[in-house]
């Protein structure tokens, strides 16, 4: 058995310490976090009002990989030797030395006989929708500049009023959509979802523009224009603008609408234009259906989540435009800077035992106003897009 081992990983020269490793394997992507003390961090750990130490200084590190590349995946956790770190060994029961990590998302149930059989790990399975809340509402509460707004190409971080977090409408945008009114800590429903998603630009994208990865078909949309496929108001009306219902002349009467009349074979189209297209099309659908059950609950406030944003201006451009078109500018999206770490986050927080180090980690949850996430200088909060591979440095203290 190896408990608090020190090893070296991604060849930084300070020893590095896992604490704990998290997994939330969806259809698309598999997301970890990890959290890591490093000893050759120089800043003392935090300390309670009577200057005792009460906490400790790292980084919660964030990686991901296809799913359809799952072996990859446990590469890169046996390479690291992710699970070695303290409390991966079941510590009620000390004759139980059956490692674990909390996994959540279809992948937990689906790839539970594989980890075992490579890494001889067990999957302990988390709700796929309970860590996407209590992932959320850690986020919302404790780290700095997570959620902002975006409007005519302007990002804007959004104050969180802790006191007033509740409720809200997330939409987690991952191979499906998910949509969950959220109460309070572990309270909430699923109240809506939607099978297009992420999945639906991606698989679609990839038939139609024959593009070889997801972020080369993201990349054609930022040089496509959907007026080459998309009928618009304009071209039904003579040009004109549908004023009478609010319609204008440049909104998308029917998406991919023109490919009806063009008399023209898939080849002839622009493989950007067809991705912008696909982009706007499934951006705005779940920005409607979004703003729809906001308004079936009286939710003022919905934030997006899920790896389909991906940090892309243009999709948040979208989902933002149609909330605010179709809720009269009464609601307003957010996007959250760890968009795709929802789940994972959850599940790494859900890891309960009496060890210090757990103890540490516990303290996140219930104890947000105590515990900071402060940004990795590395790191462009203006940006965006936290990749995966990236890490933010951390303090966890407790109450
Ligand atoms: N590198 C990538 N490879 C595949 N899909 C990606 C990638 N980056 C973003 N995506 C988008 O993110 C979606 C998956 O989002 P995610 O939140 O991870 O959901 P899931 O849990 O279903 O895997 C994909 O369907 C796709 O639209
Ligand atoms: C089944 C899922 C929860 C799985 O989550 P995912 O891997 O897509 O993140 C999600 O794909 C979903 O909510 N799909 C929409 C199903 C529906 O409400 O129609």
């Amino acid at each position: 058995m190896e408990h608090n081992r020190e090893f070296e990983i991604d060849g930084n020269s300070n020893p590095i310490q896992i604490s704990r490793l998290a997994l939330d394997i969806g259809g698309s992507l598999i997301k970890l976090v990890y959290f890591s003390r490093n000893s050759g961090d120089d800043e003392d750990p935090p300390k309670d009002k009577v200057g005792v130490s009460n906490g400790v200084n790292g980084r919660l590190h964030f990686a991901k990989f296809e799913t359809a590349k799952i072996n990859d995946c446990l590469e890169f956790i046996s390479a690291n030797k992710l699970f070695l770190g303290g409390g991966f060994q079941h510590q009620e029961n000390c004759t139980n030395d059956r490692r674990f990590i909390k996994a959540t998302g279809g992948g937990a149930y689906k790839f539970s006989e594989l980890f075992k059989e490579k890494l001889d790990i067990s999957l302990e399975k988390e709700d796929e929708m309970d860590c996407l809340v209590m992932g959320a509402n850690f986020l919302l509460k404790a780290a700095n500049q997570e959620a902002f707004t975006y409007l005519n190409g302007q990002k804007e971080f959004v104050q969180i009023d802790h006191n007033d977090l509740y409720p809200y409408l997330l939409v987690n945008i991952g191979s499906g959509v998910s949509m969950i009114k959220v109460d309070g800590d572990g309270k909430y429903e699923r109240v809506s979802g939607t099978s297009v998603g992420g999945g639906t630009f991606w698989g679609l994208g990839k038939l139609l523009t024959k593009c070889q990865s997801f972020d080369e078909l993201l990349e054609l949309s930022h040089q496509g224009n959907n007026r080459a496929i998309d009928t618009l108001v304009g071209d039904i009306y003579g040009g004109m603008d549908y004023s009478k219902v609010g319609l204008s002349s440049t909104t998308i009467a029917s998406s991919f609408g023109k490919a009806i009349s063009d008399n023209k074979e898939l080849e002839d189209y622009k493989p950007e234009d067809i991705s912008r297209s696909l982009l706007r099309m499934i951006s705005n659908n779940i920005g409607q259906i979004s703003y729809l059950n906001a308004l079936r609950f009286g939710l003022k406030r919905i934030f997006f989540g899920g790896f389909f944003i991906r940090g892309h201006s243009y999709t948040m451009d979208t989902i933002a435009v149609a909330v605010h078109f179709w809720s009269k500018g009464e609601a307003k999206a957010m996007f959250l800077r760890h968009e795709g770490f929802l789940g994972a986050l959850g599940a790494f927080m859900s890891y309960e035992s009496p060890s210090l180090d757990n103890l540490v980690v516990n303290q996140m949850v219930p104890l947000p106003v105590n515990a900071s996430l402060v940004t990795d200088t590395n790191f462009d909060t203006l940006k965006g897009d936290l990749n995966g591979t990236e890490s933010i440095r951390c303090s966890i203290y407790r109450a």
